[in-house]
């Protein structure tokens, strides 16, 4: 994954005529991996949204390197079919190879589930399926929205091991949480520090 990176400088965004925050720089080369806290309502899935290329920032410029692939509350898996064809989907669409989605499965430990309907699946297996997406997908740029929300203790140590695996890869990963996630020395930026003073 050489040549992988992801660069904010001066990343402003502004929701409904409101300018949420202002000035936010962040370099990831490959292997690293940043985590971005804040309160509710402060712009973190805004942020996430526009690293992703679906918000337009303000102001700033970004640099993608790599494919990106992202993870937020939004399932985006077709909840009629069973797990293993509407993860199939996406693993087909993001040209992945045969072994990626199997892989994906069992790092998230989802093997026991691929014949349920995702419609079936519990708060904590959905998102442990929305993570397969993301790793089945083979992006090098991994985003990832509260990725720990509804995970319990083992399933957040299956979200640590799959994230660990992806930055000694040469992956990137950005996270948006509330609570500790099991990421090993992350680049910290906490939101409330880039409000712009008309927001505060
Ligand atoms: N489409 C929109 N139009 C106008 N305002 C919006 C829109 N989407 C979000 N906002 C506002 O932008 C602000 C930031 O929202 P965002 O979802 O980025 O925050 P967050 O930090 O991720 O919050 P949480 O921790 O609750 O998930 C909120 O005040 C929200 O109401």
């Amino acid at each position: 994954m050489s040549g992988v990176a992801l660069r904010l400088s001066g990343i402003a965004c502004a929701r409904g005529g409101r300018l949420l925050f202002r000035g936010v720089d962040l370099a990831l080369e490959q292997g690293e991996s940043a985590l971005l806290r804040g309160p509710n309502g402060i712009g973190k899935s805004s942020l996430m949204r526009i690293c992703a290329g679906l918000l337009r920032q303000t102001a700033g410029r970004i640099e993608r390197r790599g494919r990106i692939a992202l993870a937020d509350e939004r399932l985006a898996l077709d909840l009629e079919e069973p797990l293993a064809q509407a993860l199939g989907f996406w693993a087909r669409l993001d040209g992945a190879d045969g072994h990626a989605l199997d892989g994906a499965l069992e790092a998230m430990a989802l093997g026991p589930l691929v014949g349920i309907p995702v419609r079936m699946l519990s708060t904590g297996q959905r998102k442990r399926a929305a993570l397969a997406r993301v790793i089945a997908s083979g992006a090098e740029l991994w985003l990832l929205d509260e990725p720990g929300n509804g995970l319990d203790d083992a399933s957040l140590g299956l979200l640590g091991a799959a994230a660990a695996a992806h930055l000694a890869r040469g992956g990137i990963v950005l996270a948006a949480s509330h609570q500790p996630l099991p990421m090993k020395s992350p680049v910290v930026i906490d939101l409330a520090a880039y409000v712009a003073e008309e927001a505060a």
